[in-house]
């Protein structure tokens, strides 16, 4: 079922940390968002990269009000369209095709294109994009490429992801245009497969006292 969009600054300052979730076995999908949203992270990135991703998101919309469930690795207007269909509250990208940053506009989406050039910024921008995912945010230069960036593009706001560990994730949240950033520690394979909630729990916590800037 199609639920109502997110709103931009939900997706963007809920919480330090958006977790990158990748789930392998649909049983995992409702504990595990249930893990996150009691240590306080309730915007949850879903990656379509698995086989039941989609089935996953539709059982933490359907289970978990509380979280704000978002589809991740969303490659072209198909890809819109069923995670909507899903439930999907909001969208990521890795990168942006015109395709789809246009027909993510078209259908009134919560949605952070990704890019890490400024040239790719500056079509996200284009097409009315101003908050956007830099990925993959260390192997693309970094807090150095943020600040950078910044310079000429000061109305752009960003989630980098890619690369960055609990120990970095202070240097990028003290960027001036970083709001939040993504992470696929906070919902780590081994501890979804040892089905460790209390585990997953206590890393959403530590999360949400890391400082912003
Ligand atoms: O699946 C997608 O759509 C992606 O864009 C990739 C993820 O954002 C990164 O894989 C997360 O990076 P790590 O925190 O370094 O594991």
């Amino acid at each position: 079922m199609r639920r109502a969009f997110a709103g931009l600054d939900e997706v963007m300052n809920s919480a330090p940390v958006m977790p990158v979730i990748v789930i392998d076995r649909l049983e995992h999908a409702v504990p595990l968002a249930r893990a996150l949203v009691a240590g306080g992270v309730r915007v949850l990135e879903v990656t379509l990269r698995t086989p039941v991703a989609l089935d996953a998101i539709r059982a933490i919309a359907d289970a978990v009000p509380e979280a704000i469930v978002g589809a991740g690795t969303l490659l072209n207007a198909h890809d819109l369209q069923a995670a909507g269909q899903a439930g999907a509250r909001f969208g990521v990208s890795p990168g942006a095709t015109v395709d789809l940053l246009r027909a993510a506009r078209a259908g009134g989406w919560t949605f952070l294109p990704g890019v890490m050039t400024p040239s790719e910024a500056m079509v996200a921008l284009a097409e009315g994009f101003h908050a956007l995912k830099f990925f993959p945010a260390v192997p693309a230069g970094g807090v150095e490429m943020l600040k950078a960036i910044g310079g000429p593009l000061p109305q752009l706001r960003f989630c980098p992801t890619g690369g960055i560990s609990p120990a970095t994730a202070p240097d990028f949240l003290a960027l001036a245009n970083v709001d939040c950033i993504g992470g696929s520690w906070l919902a780590p394979r081994p501890l979804i497969e040892a089905e460790d909630w209390d585990a997953i729990t206590a890393l959403a916590q530590q999360s949400t006292r890391l400082p912003r800037g």
